[in-house]
Order: C-alpha cells, then structure tokens, then sequence
C-alpha cells in the first residue's frame, strides 16, 4: 500500500545549511526525509563552483559537434573499463534501445589489475579523451569539475551516515584509499527523436553504486523520477543545483532504509538536444556488502517502516549485490548495458551472461 509519506516532486535541499550550527540539524533532517522516503533531491549552493559548471556546460555542444571519425577514435569498444564514445543507440535498458549518445569518462585512474586478479579489477582505468587540439581546455575543466564533485560526494556520505544515525564516518569503510578508487561520470545528449519514433531517452533504471550527482545542462524537461504508488514525478532542471539520486548498493547496505528510486529520462521535446552529466561515485570494488553489517538506531528504522512497501516497479535492478563483490556487479551491468564492448573485453563473463550471443533483445538491462 502507498503511505501518506508518498512524494509528488522532489525536495530542494540548501547545501548552505549545512554550514552553520543553527542550520545543519535541519538539513540533516530534509536529507533523513529525502533517504528513507523519496531516494532523490536537488541540492543547491553546493560547493562546485558556479564558474566551473558554467565552462563545463558551455564545452558539451562543442564535444557532440566533433567530427564524427575523431568520436570513433576514442569509442567505447576501445576501452576495457568501458570508458569512451557510444554513438547514438549504441546502449540498452531493459533489452530496448535508449536514445541517447554519450561520453564516459571518469576520474583519474590507473588501472589496478595484474595477471591472476579477478576480472573485475579491469572494469576501473584512464579515460580515452578527444584530441585536445580540437577542444582545448575541456580535458582540464572536465577534470576539475570531476575532482570537485568527488570532493563533494565525499562530503555528502558523510552526511548521509549522520542522518541514518551512523555517526559522520559510519560509511567510511566503503571506500578504499584515494588511489584505489574511481567513480565515472558522463556526458549525454539526447536528440529530439524523428517522428513517431518512442521516447525512451533511457528506460526506467536504478542507478547501482551509493549516490549520484546529476548536472541538468540545458533547459529541457525529460527526468522522472518513480514514486512509492508508481506514478512518474518529474524533476525539471533547477538552475544552480544537482541532482542527486541514491543507488542499488547504498539501498542494499542500509537494508532499504535509502531507497533507490527508479528513473528515466524521456526524449526532449521542440528543436534542441537535452544535455545531462551524471556522476555515480562508486564504492570499493572489492566490497562484498553481505559482509558489511550496519547498525540503525530503532527511531530511523521506524521511519522506514511508517514509509511502507515500496510498489514494484519496472526497472532492472542490481540482484547481485547479495553474492558479488561490487566491482563483479558493476561488470555485469556493464556488459549488459553495453553488450558489444563486453564480448570484446569479457568474452567468458559476456558467455555466462549471453550464452546464446546478444540478440539485441532479451534480458539486457
Ligand atoms: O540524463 C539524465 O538526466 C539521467 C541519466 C541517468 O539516469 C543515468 O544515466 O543513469
Ligand atoms: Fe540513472
């Protein structure tokens, strides 16, 4: 049954808040609501600097209108940690084709795989770039904004932990040191579709890792986002603020006190493309979350409660994580969202995933 606690937009949380004594608890309050009953907010004056999202979003036109064989350069089929250029319907939700064309980057990396680690170590790893002769100055702006939304992430699990009672270092053990970690991010144009085609810019989903920072860089509606009766809410662009949604493995180790919200992105409409940068900050790949028991004090679990069941909705869904370490869940959803890449680099995984080969249909996510 839906509770009362049900959502019908989605919360707008002052970051600025966060600063002053008199302030923080009730931002710690708004988060604990947006965790347990909505799984998603906006976040405004945050800590990335205005001037630094703006270069950002002014390079995106640019990026898309490269050459095409410069794009084909540095395709995604090049790269064994998934990184790099996926033409327009190169990726799929739920077996259908999303609408979408995309860069996928991440931050600074070097690959941590020897010969006889598991192959999951492969799936983190440097990024291909476009030559910078031909956009100069992206590579380095894109960096920053990585380095400073990381910085956030960072910052805002701290957060998370106190609103779920866990004290601010309560998720700490979920990542590994700075240089073992990466957490990716991308850069997605969707077009206008041609006539009478569907408008699936990406099918419902949830989002796998713990938190994930969405920039909305063109004023164009499209996002929505599920609530607890099933209907689709959306969240148009807020000027100034991100985005940020909860995800599979942040879900799976509060035992479903964070929800992951299922969400999709529908086609833009009128005579310009919607551009969005998401950014997933990831959790170590080497966690397995069965094994990482979290205590909750008894007044945050009664709220889950009073939240009620949570409808079932269409999205895929991350069911590994209950055996898996995570970075062996991140590969499968991978290689199921991008099946081409995952029989080039993961042939044996790509068989026991595909046994029949990718058909282009089925049970992709
Ligand atoms: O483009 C957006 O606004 C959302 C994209 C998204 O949900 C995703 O790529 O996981
Ligand atoms: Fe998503």
């Amino acid at each position: 049954m839906p509770s009362t606690t049900d959502f019908s937009s989605v919360p707008v949380l002052d970051y600025s808040l966060v600063c002053s004594p008199e302030t923080r608890q009730r931002f710690i309050d708004q988060l604990r609501h947006a965790l347990i009953n909505v799984g998603f907010l906006y976040l405004s004056n945050h800590s990335v600097p205005n001037h630094l999202v703006d270069s950002l979003i002014d390079y995106i036109p640019g990026l898309f209108a490269l050459p095409q064989e410069e794009k084909d350069k540095i395709k995604m089929a090049n790269s064994e940690h998934f990184l790099g250029y996926s033409k327009l319907g190169a990726e799929l939700t739920k077996g259908a084709v999303d609408y979408r064309e995309q860069f996928d980057f991440a931050t600074k990396h070097e690959c941590r795989w020897k010969v006889g680690d598991p192959d999951y170590y492969r799936i983190w790893g440097p990024c291909q770039w476009p030559e910078e002769s031909l956009i100069p100055g992206f590579r380095a702006t894109y960096e920053e904004y990585l380095e400073k939304v990381q910085n956030l992430s960072y910052d805002f699990s701290s957060l998370i932990s106190e609103a779920l009672g866990l004290g601010p270092g309560g998720l700490a053990k979920f990542y590994d040191e700075d240089r073992l970690m990466q957490h990716r991010s991308k850069i997605v144009k969707y077009p206008i579709p041609p006539p009478g085609a569907n408008d699936q810019g990406v099918g419902p989903h949830y989002d796998a890792g713990f938190s994930t920072f969405l920039l909305q860089a063109s004023d164009h509606r499209g996002l929505q986002v599920q609530n607890l009766s099933g209907e689709w809410i959306d969240a148009p662009p807020i000027s100034g603020t991100f985005v940020i949604n909860f995800g599979k493995a942040l879900e799976f180790v509060t035992n479903g006190l964070a929800r992951a919200t299922s969400h999709r992105v529908l086609s833009p409409k009128g005579d310009t493309p919607r551009y969005s940068v998401p950014f997933f900050q990831n959790i170590s790949l080497t966690t397995r979350l069965t094994e990482e028991v979290l205590e909750f004090p008894p007044e945050v679990l009664k709220l889950r409660d009073a939240r009620g069941t949570v409808g079932s909705t269409d999205s895929v869904n991350f069911s590994e994580f209950n055996k898996e370490p995570s970075g062996k869940v991140n590969l499968i959803g991978r290689i199921k969202s991008h099946p081409d890449v995952g029989e080039i680099h993961y042939p044996e995984l790509f068989k026991s995933i595909f046994p029949n080969g990718f058909s282009g249909k089925g049970n992709a996510y």
